[in-house]
């Protein structure tokens, strides 16, 4: 594929990303006007870069023209907590959304990776409107707490530098990580009330000096 092609062919995966961050920041942005502790602290999204897309296709034996069944993360976008109990208010919402469809869920929390990886990630078969009618598409939805987030981060950074091969050392150093990363979730859950009646103060705080 040239590089044209490229462009056309990531256009839907383009505009399914920027409509759902903008259709979940509004959930956060919904809550934000409530008295609700709000599941979602932030949202981002990205298209896979097309030096991803090609080295991923490469490793899974992926003939390009089966990208759009093939690769379920060309689209992704990623919904981080606070809490691992916002976790599962935020799988609760989007069960109950009707612009998309829930193609498969895995639970990396339940049983995090190897690697040390916890996340929820859901498939969606989200339609985008395009000029010549709609399409739907893959979107890979990863569900994580900041502390998931945090570790992920570093990692990803880690596995990036040494092409996947990390040195023994450092992969220990990062087990260690996974597991404080663990711990501070459960310890934020435990004082998750404290925490949230606290941001409750501080939100109507600042709605009062608007
Ligand atoms: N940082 C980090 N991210 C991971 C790890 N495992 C999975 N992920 C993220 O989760 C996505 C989906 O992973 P999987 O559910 O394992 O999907 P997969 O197609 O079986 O495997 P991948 O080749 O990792 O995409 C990846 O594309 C990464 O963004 C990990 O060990 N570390
Ligand atoms: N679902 C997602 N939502 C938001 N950002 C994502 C998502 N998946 C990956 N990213 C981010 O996009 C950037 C590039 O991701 P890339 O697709 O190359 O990584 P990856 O998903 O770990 O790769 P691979 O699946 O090919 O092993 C990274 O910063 C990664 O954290």
């Amino acid at each position: 594929m040239e590089l044209l092609d490229w462009d056309a062919f990531l256009t839907p995966y383009k505009q399914a990303v920027e409509e759902l961050k903008v259709k979940f920041k509004g959930t956060r942005e919904q809550y934000q006007k409530t008295s609700l502790h709000t599941p979602i602290e932030f949202v981002t999204g990205r298209v896979k870069p097309v030096s991803s897309i090609l080295n991923k296709a490469a490793r899974k034996q992926i003939p390009l023209e089966q990208l759009a069944d093939k690769m379920q993360d060309l689209a992704g976008v990623r919904i981080v907590t606070q809490f691992v109990e916002d976790i599962d208010k935020v799988i609760e919402l989007m069960r109950a959304r009707s612009d998309f469809e829930i193609i498969s869920e895995r639970d990396y929390i339940q049983k995090k990776k190897p690697s040390g990886y916890r996340s929820y990630h859901l498939i969606l078969r989200y339609p985008v409107q395009m000029i010549e009618g709609e399409k739907k598409v893959l979107v890979e939805l990863q569900i994580r707490t900041l502390s998931m987030n945090f570790w992920a981060t570093i990692e990803h950074s880690l596995r990036y530098k040494y092409s996947g091969e990390i040195p023994e050392d450092i992969n220990m150093r990062l087990q260690r990580a996974a597991e404080a990363a663990f711990w501070l979730d459960e310890e934020m859950s435990i004082i998750r009330d404290e925490v949230q009646e606290a941001q409750r103060i501080i939100t109507a705080k600042q709605q009062q000096s608007r």
